[in-house]
């Protein structure tokens, strides 16, 4: 009896039903671990491009930018492509010479073009911000601006791109895209994280940006984003005249007040003895208008950074605060708060003298030394450093320390809450990754609703729950034993 079961249980499984039911389960699995497969694989990407130029006080730089086509909205997807710096000086240098502002930018727009695929030139958006210097020009020669930024738009006009502008941000932009490129490349605002400040240093001016907790009493200083579903209350200021090239202007106008023909200036190093004309300080209209710009004075170096400390001091108002507390020159700031970011010259020169990691108190110590060495030693130390460049950097650092400490309030406390950087993943820190995303509403107001599963994480599970109702028919035949499982022979 027992052997005549066995018997018809074998050729049950035989049968032709089991046979077709056990080939479409193996179809079915293969079918689902294909598609798995298949689906949680990348898809080769379709990518977008777009272009700005940061026309700076000092000098032009072009940003390449590049993002997944699909992924727009999803910040964190843009990326620094590639870059060029514009051989010479930054376009309101251009004043006296129009038509090679344009000019100027023919090198590296053919340089973009190479960096571009062709067939995206004509959907890649390319926009022009000029800033501080420009900022300056037009307030001293409107005409000359109006022509220095139709030649440049001309220039960009007869490329390939699609031309979106050219125009003079203002110092809340500046502050402001700054900040929202520093925080887009931490990814802070998809995850909801602490955002951090930004802390920008150019040559003709200087941005502060950070959200607070203190509502704002100063209007102007306030700036107000949704971002990803969560509302920031910025506060920002761009301080005209107080980047590193002209504040040097401004100090040194001030110690020229006292006599005209010899400057001891103490922010130099010992040894540097150069003959300058009065209209180098005085020829921008941060520092006064001299009679005889044409003559001539001696600037020599002393290296005494405590005098060099007092000097730059006073090219800040630190009296007069109308508010509940300042900065300096009766401009509101509530106090620092949270980690920051500087960036552009900051970085350049506190990443020259080995200072990015330094407490405020082992930075000052170091500077001192620095700025005691001799030209000559300093000369013969950084043979490939431009002159201009290593003559400044005790100025220029000196100059930061200050504004950090006596103008923004930072303490030795909170000094390492500032970190010195160049590039954030592999893309520089600075206003023009924001600004592009602002203009092409790549950062939503509000966060996208995205499925709680990936693609592959949705097939997977779908391919385990499949098979686990499948073993679990399987068990309940063969445990229950219902007769639509068996074969009627088997019953008998
Ligand atoms: N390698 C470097 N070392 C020191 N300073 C630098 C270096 N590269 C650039 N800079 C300085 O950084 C500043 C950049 O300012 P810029 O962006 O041109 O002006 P702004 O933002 O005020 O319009 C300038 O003062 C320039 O001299
Ligand atoms: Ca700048």
């Amino acid at each position: 009896m027992a052997e005549q079961r066995e018997i018809k249980a074998k050729t049950s499984w035989r049968s032709p039903r089991t046979i077709c039911i056990i080939f479409l389960f193996i179809a079915a699995v293969v079918a689902l671990m294909t598609i798995a497969i298949v689906q949680s694989k990348p898809i080769s990407q379709k990518y977008k491009y777009g272009i700005v130029l940061d026309a700076g006080s000092s000098h032009t730089s072009v940003y390449i930018y590049e993002w997944p086509a699909e992924k727009e909205n999803n910040t964190g997807m843009v990326r620094q492509l590639d870059t060029c710096d514009v051989e010479g000086k930054g376009i309101s240098s251009y004043a006296n010479n129009v038509s090679q502002a344009g000019n100027s930018l023919k090198k590296c727009m053919d340089k973009a073009k190479k960096s571009v695929p062709k067939a995206k030139h004509g959907d890649t958006p390319v926009y022009l911000g000029a800033t501080a210097g420009m900022r300056l020009l037009s307030m001293e020669n409107k005409r000359a601006s109006d022509e220095v930024m139709a030649s440049v738009e001309r220039t960009l006009r007869n490329t390939p791109f699609d031309y979106q502008g050219a125009r003079i941000i203002s110092g809340q932009e500046e502050g402001a895209f700054g900040w929202i490129t520093v925080n887009y490349l931490s990814d802070n605002f998809r995850q909801a994280k602490p955002t951090m400040g930004a802390l920008d240093l150019g040559g003709a001016s200087t941005q502060i940006t950070f959200v607070s907790k203190q509502s704002s009493v100063s209007p102007e200083n306030s700036i107000d984003f949704r971002l990803y579903g969560k509302d920031y209350q910025l506060y920002t200021h761009s301080f005209l005249c107080y980047g590193k090239d002209q504040v040097l202007k401004l100090a040194m106008a001030h110690q020229l007040e006292t006599d005209e023909y010899i400057l001891h200036d103490p922010c130099f190093h010992p040894g540097y003895k150069v003959n300058k004309s009065l209209g180098s300080v005085f020829n921008s209209p941060c520092a006064k208008t001299f009679d005889e710009p044409s003559r001539t004075f001696t600037h020599i170096g002393e290296g005494k950074w405590e005098e060099c400390r007092n000097s730059i001091r006073k090219v800040f108002n630190f009296s007069d605060c109308s508010f509940s507390s300042c900065s300096f020159n009766r401009v509101y700031q509530p106090k620092v708060e949270g980690m920051f970011g500087a960036f552009s010259a900051y970085y350049f020169v506190m990443n020259f003298l080995n200072l990015t990691t330094h407490s405020l108190e082992e930075s000052k110590m170091s500077l001192s030394k620095y700025c005691s060495t001799s030209w000559s030693e300093i000369k013969s130390n950084h043979p490939k450093v431009k002159d201009k460049y290593l003559a400044e950097y005790c100025f220029s650092a000196t100059y930061i320390l200050t504004l950090l400490e006596d103008g923004y309030k930072f303490t030795p406390e909170n000094w390492n809450d500032i970190n010195f950087i160049d590039k954030i993943e592999n893309s520089n820190a600075g206003w023009t990754l924001g600004y592009m995303l602002n203009l092409t509403n790549m950062i939503p107001a509000e966060a996208p609703d995205t499925p709680p599963l990936t693609n592959g994480g949705f097939v997977t599970v779908m391919l385990f729950l499949s098979m686990a109702i499948i073993v679990l028919l399987a068990l309940s035949c063969k445990f229950f034993g219902r007769p639509s499982c068996s074969s009627p022979k088997e019953i008998i």
